[in-house]
């Protein structure tokens, strides 16, 4: 990628504005009048657009969850000769059967540098997941490293929506609905089949994604916590509408059943010039989660720190939860702070994208920024032993925990590493001992 192409990715995104709110119906338009007035399909809609409806639930789901955007565009998306079969890269899809489960805790270090010319797309690489694409249950975890903008091309995941997490370098994501930026502490979310392109706004960019089949996330409900707490509705961010008028080949990745195709349009199809809609893409600042924690004793469960929920079709059992381990003060009396030790029925793996996290050593060999591990349904694990150790014997002065970003994607169902993650170089071999010299104190 040139310097120049970051330095104009750069300045676009710097003059970006956005409409807030999570789920309410937004509406944007980059011409005055595009969008039309007191109907979505007018005999003739207004400048010469089509209209197009991209819906993210069934038509008939009920009103709570459902989901559709109509969108003002220059050409219709159908607008397109056949897509052929191209080559997946390391992405890989439920239902992840190349390798048997393993009830092991593994951790991997960051994705190695990645070749040269290597764009988002190209970049991603899975590590695991569970579910079936075909049935539209489960989720992937994907990583991806990359040091080039996507440009002539456009992806589109027909599978499930992504939630990005960048670790490393910030993203310009140019949308069908316009542009989002998200630095190393935002995500953001892609809904399912809608278009984008990726320009990096640094040389090079690293991160996690994390592929949602199931129900799209929503925010968690409450119950006693009341109105307001964890992350604001009103802090996730939609684009306004931006389009591109190019008449030339763009290639359009399409990820459809666990397969990429591609399909070259004769031109940009980021070129919706209005939309109204709920099925949007949106950015939020994790520094904006307001993190709540026990002002008296004892660790609370993580879910307190759930950002977005994935619900499945048990109450409370989510296909997939995103947790974020954020800044906060930590002032229990009589309690050990860090994780505790645990084996959980959810199925666990974490990132870093700063600094450490309270239960484990960082630095070489230990979880680092860019790193994760997989915490497999009833694997016990928690605090490694160095941590035990000194939170253990540590003074219970109020301590602010203000070196480190951590998340977790949770989910119901047991998460099956592909082959290339057991036998990446980039995994760290003999995790197990972190957790070995716990001495015993028993003194009965
Ligand atoms: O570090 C972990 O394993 C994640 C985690 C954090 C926590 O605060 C409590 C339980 C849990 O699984
Ligand atoms: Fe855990």
């Amino acid at each position: 990628m040139s310097a120049t192409d970051t330095e104009s990715a750069r300045k676009t995104a710097e003059g970006l504005s956005y409409s807030s709110g999570f789920g309410n119906e937004h509406s944007s338009e980059a011409v005055p009048g595009a969008l039309p007035v007191g109907r979505n399909s007018p005999q003739r809609a207004p400048l010469g657009l089509y209209a197009e409806q991209l819906s993210g639930s069934a038509f008939t789901e009920p009103r709570a969850v459902n989901r559709r955007s109509w969108l003002y565009r220059i050409r219709p998306s159908a607008a397109h000769p056949a897509f052929t079969r191209t080559g997946n890269g390391a992405l890989r899809s439920a239902p992840f059967d190349e390798t048997v489960p393993d009830p092991n805790r593994l951790r991997w270090d960051p994705l190695p540098a990645p070749a040269a010319g290597t764009d988002f797309v190209a970049g991603l690489w899975t590590l695991g997941g569970n579910g079936d694409v075909r049935q539209r249950t489960g989720m992937a975890v994907h990583l991806y490293a990359a040091n080039a903008s996507m440009t002539g091309r456009v992806f589109s995941d027909a599978d499930g929506e992504l939630l990005i997490v960048p670790e490393h370098g910030g993203l310009l994501l140019r949308t069908e609905f316009g542009l989002l930026r998200a630095e190393p502490g935002h995500v953001a979310l892609i809904p399912r089949g809608v278009r984008f392109r990726v320009e990096l706004l640094d040389d090079t960019a690293r991160g996690y994604v994390c592929e949602n089949y199931g129900r799209p996330f929503v925010l968690p409900d409450l119950g006693p916590i009341g109105a307001n707490g964890l992350a604001a509705p009103r802090d996730f961010l939609a684009p306004t509408a931006a389009y591109e008028d190019r008449e030339e080949p763009v290639e359009v990745v399409n990820k459809f059943c666990g397969n990429l195709w591609a399909a070259t349009y004769d031109h940009s199809p980021l070129d919706v010039v209005a939309w109204h809609g709920t099925h949007l893409p949106y950015v939020y600042d994790l520094r904006r989660f307001n993190v709540l924690g026990t002002i008296s004793y004892d660790h609370p469960d993580p879910s307190i720190f759930t950002v977005l929920t994935s619900p499945s079709d048990t109450p409370g059992l989510a296909g997939v939860d995103f947790v974020v381990f954020a800044p906060r003060w930590l002032v229990g009396e009589d309690t050990f702070r860090p994780p505790y030790f645990h084996r959980n029925v959810m199925s666990e793996y974490m990132g870093l994208i700063e600094g450490a996290y309270d239960a484990k050593t960082s630095g070489p060999g230990g979880f680092v920024p860019g790193g994760g591990s997989l915490h497999n349904m009833m694997s016990a694990h928690g605090p490694d032993r160095d941590t035990f150790e000194a939170a253990s014997a540590a003074e219970l002065k109020p301590q602010k925990l203000d070196d480190g970003l951590a998340f977790m994607f949770e989910t119901r169902w047991p998460v099956t590493a592909t082959a290339q993650a057991l036998e990446a170089g980039h995994r760290q071999q003999g995790y197990d001992a972190v957790w070995q010299g716990l001495e015993r104190h028993f003194r009965p």
